[in-house]
Order: C-alpha cells, then sequence, then structure tokens
C-alpha cells in the first residue's frame, strides 16, 4: 500500500528530527540531518481569516489599527480584507474602507480574497496589491463556501486571472480543506494536487495549501506535500496555511519546513475560524510559530514583542485572552 509506506516514510523522518534536534550543531541551516531554511516568509491572515468568523462587528477603525500594527511589527504580507459578498461574510464588508484608511508601511503588501471578478474589481479600485482567489479540493466545502463546484469555481477564476494580470496585480491561488474536509470528512491528496496544478497553471503565482479544520499531523501533512512533488507541483510555489484545532499546527509546519516549504500562513493571536467549517478554530498563532522559527535561527523579520502588543491590542477589542501560547507565556512574564 502506497499510503502505508508514505506513513512509514513521514514516521521515520519524524524520528530523525528528533534524533537530529537532541544534538544540534549550530543554528539556522543546519541541525543534524534536517536543512532548515535561513528565514522564511510568513503571510499574516489574521485581520482577514482571523477577523471574518467574528459575530460581532469589528469596527473598521480596529482592523485598521490592528493592521498597521502588524505591519509595525514586521510583517511584510498582510491579509486585510475580502471582496466577497456581505450577505455570506458581513464581517469584511468594510474591505475598501479598510485599504482606504491603512498607513501603508513601505515594502508592505496588503492583500484582499476575491471570489469572482466583482471582488476583484473592488480590490483593484481599493487599492491592494494582491488579490488571492480560494478553491477547494472537496466538493461539499466548495459548495458550502462560494456555492459552486470545484470545476465551477475554477472557470469563475478565469476572468478575474485576466484581469488581474493585465492590472499587474499578483493573484495567490488558496486550496482549502487539503487534511479534511468538515462535510466529506477524508480528501484525497491526489485531489489537492489537482486543484493545486490548476491554480498554478491558471497563473497563480503561488498556492496556499488550507488546512481548513486543523486535521492535519505531522504524517499526513508529509504524506501531501510528497503527492504534490510527485505531481509535479513546484513546492517552491506552495505555502501552507495551518488551523490549530487539535494542537497539531507547529508539527505539521517542521514538516513542512523540512520538506522545503518557506512560506508559512499565521494569524496574530491565533484569531480565526471559517464561516463554512464548523467547529475548525483559529489558524496557527503568529507568536507561536514566530517563537519556533527564532528558537531554530530561522529569520522572519518580525519583532516578537511588537507582535505581542498586537496580539494584546486585538485580545482586548474582542474581548478575551490572545489563543497563542506564546503570546499567555510572555505576558504571564511581563507582569
Ligand atoms: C462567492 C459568492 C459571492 C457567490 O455567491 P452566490 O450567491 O453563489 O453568487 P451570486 O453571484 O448569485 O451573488 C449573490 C449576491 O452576492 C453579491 N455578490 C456576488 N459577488 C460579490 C462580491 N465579490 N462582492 C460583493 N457582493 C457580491 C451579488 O451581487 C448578489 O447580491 P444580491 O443580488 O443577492 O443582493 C459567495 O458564495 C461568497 O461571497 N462567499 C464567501 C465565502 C467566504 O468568504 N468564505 C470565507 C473565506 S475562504 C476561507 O476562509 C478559507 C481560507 C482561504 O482561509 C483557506 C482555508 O483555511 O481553508
Amino acid at each position: 500500500m502506497i499510503g502505508s509506506h508514505r506513513c512509514r516514510r513521514a514516521f521515520a523522518s519524524l524520528s530523525a528530527t528528533r534524533a537530529s534536534i537532541a544534538s544540534p550543531t549550530h543554528r539556522g541551516l543546519k541541525c543534524g540531518a534536517i536543512r532548515w531554511p535561513k528565514s522564511v516568509s510568513l503571510v499574516e491572515v489574521g485581520p482577514r481569516d482571523g477577523l471574518q468568523n467574528e459575530l460581532s462587528t469589528v469596527p473598521t477603525e480596529v482592523k485598521v489599527e490592528l493592521i498597521d500594527r502588524l505591519a509595525a511589527a514586521g510583517c511584510k504580507a498582510i491579509e486585510a480584507a475580502s471582496f466577497v459578498s456581505p450577505k455570506w461574510v458581513p464581517q469584511m464588508a468594510d474591505g475598501d474602507q479598510v485599504l482606504a484608511n491603512l498607513g501603508r508601511a513601505p515594502g508592505v503588501k496588503y492583500a484582499a480574497l476575491t471570489p469572482n471578478l466583482r471582488g476583484l474589481e473592488a480590490a483593484l479600485e481599493a487599492g491592494a496589491d494582491e488579490v488571492a482567489v480560494f478553491a477547494a479540493a472537496s466538493e461539499a466545502f466548495s459548495s458550502a463556501n462560494i456555492n459552486c463546484s470545484i470545476v465551477e469555481s475554477l472557470e469563475r477564476f478565469k476572468p478575474v486571472m485576466e484581469k488581474a494580470k493585465v492590472a499587474g496585480l499578483p493573484v495567490r491561488g488558496y486550496v482549502s480543506c487539503v487534511l479534511g474536509c468538515p462535510y466529506e470528512g477524508r480528501v484525497a491528496p491526489g485531489a489537492v494536487a489537482e486543484v493545486a496544478t490548476s491554480l498554478l497553471d491558471m497563473g497563480c503565482y503561488s498556492v496556499s495549501l488550507g488546512d481548513t479544520i486543523g486535521a492535519g499531523t505531522a504524517g499526513s501533512t508529509l504524506v501531501l506535500l510528497e503527492t504534490l512533488r510527485e505531481a509535479g507541483v513546484p513546492l517552491e510555489k506552495v505555502a501552507v496555511h495551518f488551523h490549530d484545532t487539535y494542537g497539531q499546527a507547529l508539527a505539521n509546519i517542521l514538516v513542512a519546513l523540512e520538506e522545503g516549504i518557506t512560506v508559512l500562513d499565521t494569524s496574530v493571536s491565533g484569531l480565526g475560524g471559517c464561516p463554512y467549517a464548523p467547529g475548525a478554530s483559529g489558524n496557527v498563532a503568529t507568536e507561536d510559530v514566530v517563537y519556533m522559527l527564532d528558537g531554530m535561527g530561522i529569520n522572519t523579520g518580525v519583532d516578537l514583542d511588537l507582535l505581542l502588543d498586537t496580539s494584546l491590542y486585538i485580545s482586548d477589542k474582542l474581548g478575551r485572552p490572545p489563543q497563542s501560547r506564546v503570546a499567555r507565556a510572555m505576558l504571564a512574564k511581563r507582569s
């Protein structure tokens, strides 16, 4: 069975990880037999993926201040808004106002989600630096999330890609439910590879793999990435987007780094959840990822103290403590 063979390889890799971590040689690139990158790029999705699921309306000025604080903390790519139907996701209805009022720090990319041509036109009008189209590897999730089949969604994205190209706007692609679907359960890695390939073929510069319900483990993440590689998907064009529902996100990220992934989606304070993925918790917290990567000698460009201040800012506005364990530990130390 290919699956069990891959799982054995996954577990062998994990044992190797443990063995080499026990005798690290030096910070950064190399640790025993394992190669880690010198730096990774974080895509901060808190203001979009994080806030979209909040039940009470977050005021525009709070969203703007959150994004400006994230930029000041060193985040260079921030998903700031989403131009979707306000009937479907009311929390994101003020995307144009959010983008209009940002401080626009130099060198920072402010991105927006666009499900169709109308969304792209709104994003262009609002001055987004980049947009993202979002598909799924599961039919049931595609239908629940964007009200069409996977094939229909890819057709819908074609005019978006064309217009974005004319406007010179980079387009990122998402594939949701890469490690499980809230409606269908298991999702075949081959189905993920197919959708990722379609998105890259139509011109997305990168594809982010969304573990929408946070069900993945180190083993299934490894199998997924190996399947993509075998299917010819260039992993240098792949980002990972883990939710932390089962507390597996950091382990999954470690496996992804070892597989050569250098772009990670994270969310300040662990904000998040998808309105169409019942029970899914927030994205992996940016603080947790930055702390882990700092400890591995991997540069993110993000200042953990300023990030903690940002986490406390938004947590205070939402009236609850940060979900990030690192934020809670640092806070306890501060006080
Ligand atoms: C895709 C649609 C629009 C299809 O929605 P629909 O109902 O199938 O399409 P429609 O074209 O018939 O439009 C319905 C209404 O929405 C309006 N409309 C149509 N398009 C837009 C637009 N761009 N901006 C503003 N309004 C729009 C349109 O004008 C119409 O208004 P009405 O006539 O009823 O008054 C809808 O299903 C939708 O908005 N879905 C949003 C889903 C969403 O935002 N989900 C969360 C983001 S995905 C995610 O979180 C996962 C990810 C990316 O983070 C990765 C992961 O973790 O897996």
